[in-house]
């Protein structure tokens, strides 16, 4: 079986393997803050995340566009030029389309064909919270990720996520891990999205879903503890997988100059290496 062909979860087995990385890159280009020789280009867009992509695919697990900062910019052709350009070079490499999608099933059959057909993404981030028959639709394609928002990074996820639900008094985070990994989980490719900027419920979050992946957005930016996230995260036994671990603007805008690549570069190979310490301790 070749990458292509491989489910999501083999491909961040591999990915995770081969590349002995847990660092995902998430490509959030903001016009304002593309390097100047790129402002105006008419593909500034693709070709910023491209060079940053092509200077950093040795280093990661998975790759991240996050959908509004193409959409907002009339820049779709560029985002799925770009997902072209990772699937046809880096076909190791799983690619994460972060649009949070979440709509009747009617509706996210056709947000699903959006992120799987036309945009050619392994795996997707969706919001649970309409419930299970929104997420469905995703699930029905075969082999392919779907990413459940569970604790969001932010500082507002608390206002619901950490409702406690009647009648067990859990969290609603907690409840929503539970489903994930039991009922929901019908085509085994689920994937749940919990910050690092809460490594305790990290840690709730893990001791639930068994191995189930996390995509741990937080660090970098955002200011969440690299050795605390790898710690809450980690699967007792099995060091060095289970997790995507995103960094998105740390990465992206470390130089606003020509060097911006290689500045990426640095910051990503920098990151890495402080994730494989924490996975060391
Ligand atoms: O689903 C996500 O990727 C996500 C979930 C979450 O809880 N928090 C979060 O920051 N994200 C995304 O992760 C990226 C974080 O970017 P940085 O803070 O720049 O590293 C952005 O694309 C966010 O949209």
């Amino acid at each position: 079986m070749n990458s292509r062909s491989n489910t999501f979860h083999q491909q961040l087995q591999s990915a995770w393997a081969s590349q002995g990385s847990m660092l995902c890159v998430g490509f959030d280009p903001d016009p304002k803050r593309l390097p100047l020789p790129l402002q105006g280009k008419s593909e500034g867009i693709f070709e910023f995340c491209r060079d940053i992509a092509d200077a950093t695919a040795d280093l990661v697990c998975a790759f991240k566009p996050q959908f509004a900062y193409f959409a907002s910019q009339r820049a779709e052709a560029q985002l799925e030029k770009l997902i072209k350009h990772l699937k046809d070079k880096y076909p190791h490499i799983p690619v994460i389309l972060d649009s949070k999608r979440g709509d009747i099933g009617t509706t996210a059959d056709h947000y699903a064909l959006e992120a799987f057909d036309r945009y050619g993404a392994d795996a997707v981030t969706v919001n649970p919270y309409m419930g299970f028959d929104t997420i469905e639709p995703y699930l029905r394609h075969a082999g392919k990720g779907v990413i459940v928002l569970c604790r969001t990074s932010n500082p507002g996820g608390s206002d619901l996520q950490f409702l406690n639900t009647a009648p067990s008094g859990e969290p609603l985070y907690l409840h929503v891990a539970k489903l994930a990994a039991q009922e929901w989980n019908s085509s085994g490719q689920i994937g749940l999205v919990v910050g690092a900027t809460f490594p305790d419920e990290i840690a709730k979050v893990r001791a639930i879903v068994g191995e189930m992946p996390l995509l741990i957005p937080g660090i970098g930016a955002q200011g969440g503890d690299i050795d605390a996230t790898v710690k809450a995260g980690a699967i007792p036994g099995k060091p060095g997988i289970g997790m995507i671990i995103n960094s998105s603007r740390a990465i992206l805008y470390a130089s606003s100059g020509a060097d911006f690549a290689q500045a990426a570069r640095n910051v990503a190979l920098s990151t890495r290496e402080d994730l494989r310490t924490a996975t060391a301790k």
